[in-house]
């Protein structure tokens, strides 16, 4: 677990960890050894001075005050170590995410993510600040205090040890009967969650189309299989705890029995077998709650292997020899790419020279916009080649290739912040008046008139303050700010009221001046716009020419405007 542990986080930890697990051993051990002072003690009350008990006892006190001093320093070392591994993990993690290629986050990994940095990293640590110590101290006080009571009589040193192997078996038979319905659990638990997000993300569809009852009998399911499951899981904790009452209430009755034979026998004194029934009580309570400290530990070990795994996923390699692209043309260079074992672009080859710009036009699921992300380095190619000035974008610094490629998508994000702080994330060393230039130049001047908080108003949570169309135009402004040589568009118009259309399409006509352009297009106005058309199909450019050369050629381009434009298909 600890290895685990120092694993995911790093060797940076190892010490401070050795040094708390030191601290709670020797903790663990004084609390075993302490009782063993109890022996001059009693021996003196029942002797013919109990007046002699007096130093014995102050050696007593000073020795829990000691370990009270020990106890305290070994649970702040814990929590200590704890906290900064829980720092330490949420930067480790954050810096491994950021590195990570763009096309691992899918929608499922936004609630796997999350769950992880919450949930996952907080049960993570603690493991040091909450269950080491308690765990450390149920193994090695009972096992401290069995060499105590041999010390003091061998006999019943040897019936306690018999509960040693008893102990392990029934933490080896409970945590496998738990195994199985931990897993469960947390299944169900993560379905139940994602069927809570989804219910509620969905409320607007539900309602319109008066499914809400059906949809929340689905949510219903998914509560209940995690409520029966929680009810496996606790019955199968049960048997271990019964069994580790018995086994401990056995061995106590044991040590009575035998202590009461040996003192009637002469062979141990009223004040030994009382210090070993004190000794005996004191393992009790350790014993008992080890069955629960090790399924905290076991939860916490899935959550760590959770982390590990997404700590163990490699980012997309990079050049140790990075080149700097001098030019903007892009090119595909037989290229196959697939998502699982779907082929998206099957040996596809097509090229954009400097400053033009070219649409991509197909049927759904074609890989239109796979094209895009492949251009930005979302993903890596299986096979073949993308280029960007002649240059493998494989061998481009990520930030160098980022720095010079713009891409405005149809689904904006915004963080919440102000519009100003939104726009400025396309180069946040831009000055105000370059800033205030690209959003007037993407007419978002228009927008921030309208609004009551102007420049600082606050767009909420994902922007939720805007309307698409609004919200388009802060990204075109980014795009701007940022003054990319490659600009990449992915249909960002087909959702907007005419208005807010006009606008973007103003603002994306600046945006594409001058520069290399890639538009995924499902618009005849979009496409118009192109100096060249591809049209892609099974994973490869089909038809290539300018707009009107293939809607004259009366292909599979042709096809596709007629059947969009005729009444049904029109927009
Ligand atoms: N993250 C992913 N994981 C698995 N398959 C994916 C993923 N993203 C896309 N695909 C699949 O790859 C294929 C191409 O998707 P892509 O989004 O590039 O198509 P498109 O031509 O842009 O479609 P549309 O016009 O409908 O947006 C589709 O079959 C899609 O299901």
């Amino acid at each position: 677990m600890i290895r685990m542990l120092l694993r995911v986080l790093g060797d940076e930890y190892a010490k401070p960890m050795r040094r708390t697990v030191a601290l709670m051993t020797t903790t663990a051990v004084v609390e075993g050894l302490l009782y063993v002072l109890l022996v001059p003690v009693l021996r003196a009350l029942f002797g013919s001075t109990p007046s002699d008990a007096w130093p014995w006892l102050i050696a007593f006190a000073a020795s829990v005050a000691v370990y009270a001093v020990l106890r305290y320093t070994s649970d702040l070392s814990g929590m200590r170590v704890g906290t900064t591994m829980l720092r330490g993990m949420y930067h480790h993690l954050g810096e491994h995410l950021a590195r990570l290629p763009i096309g691992w986050y899918n929608a499922g990994r936004v609630g796997e993510v999350s769950v992880m940095a919450s949930r996952g990293l907080l049960a993570a640590m603690g493991v040091s600040a909450h269950l080491l110590g308690p765990f450390i101290s149920a193994c090695v006080t009972p096992l401290t205090i069995i060499v105590v009571v041999t010390a003091i009589n061998l006999q019943l040193g040897l019936a306690a040890l018999v509960a040693a192997p008893l102990v392990v078996a029934i933490q080896v038979w409970t945590a496998r009967s738990m195994a199985a319905n931990d897993a469960e659990n947390t299944q169900r638990s993560n379905e139940a969650s994602a069927r809570v997000i989804e219910f509620l993300l969905a409320q607007p569809v539900l309602r319109a189309g008066g499914r809400s009852s059906e949809r929340f009998s689905l949510l219903d399911d998914a509560l209940q299989g995690v409520e029966r499951s929680s009810r496996r899981q606790t019955l199968s904790v049960l048997p271990g705890a019964v069994g580790m009452t018995l086994t401990v209430q056995a061995v106590f009755t044991t040590l009575l029995v035998l202590g009461t034979y040996l003192a009637l026998g002469g062979g141990i004194g009223v004040a030994e077998i009382l210090t070993i029934l004190v000794l005996a009580a004191r393992s009790a309570d350790p014993l008992l709650s080890l069955a629960d400290i090790s399924g905290k530990l076991r939860g916490a070990r899935a959550e760590l292997d959770r982390l590990d795994k997404v700590l163990r996923t490699e980012p997309l390699p990079e050049a140790t020899r990075p080149v700097r692209p001098q030019q903007s043309d892009l090119e595909f260079d037989s290229v196959t790419f697939r998502h699982g074992d779907r082929v998206v672009l099957d040996g596809m080859s097509l090229s954009v020279p400097q400053g033009l710009r070219l649409a991509v036009v197909g049927p759904s699921g074609a890989g239109k916009s796979t094209l895009l992300q492949l251009l930005a380095r979302f993903y890596d190619v299986d096979a073949g080649a993308v280029r960007v000035g002649g240059v493998d974008v494989r061998d481009i610094d990520p930030e160098v290739l980022m720095a010079q490629t713009a891409i405005v998508f149809q689904d904006v994000y915004l963080f919440d912040g102000t519009i100003e702080e939104n726009v400025r994330l396309g180069r946040p060393d831009a000055g105000e008046a370059e800033v205030r230039a690209a959003a007037t130049a993407a007419r978002l001047d228009e927008v921030v008139e309208r609004l009551p908080g102007g420049w600082a108003t606050n767009v909420g949570e994902g922007g939720a303050q805007l309307s698409g169309g609004e919200r388009q135009r802060v990204s075109i402004a980014r795009a701007l700010l940022k003054n990319a040589q490659v600009v990449l568009l992915d249909e960002v118009t087909s959702a907007l009221d005419p208005a807010n259309e006009t606008a973007v399409h103003d603002g994306i006509e600046r945006l594409m001046a001058g520069r290399t352009v890639v538009m995924v297009a499902h618009r005849m106005r979009t496409v118009q716009r192109a100096d060249r058309v591809v049209f892609v199909s099974g994973g490869q450019v089909v038809e290539e020419g300018s707009h009107d050369e293939l809607l004259r050629r009366g292909g599979r381009y042709a096809d596709f405007w007629n059947i969009s434009l005729s009444p049904v298909g029109s927009e």
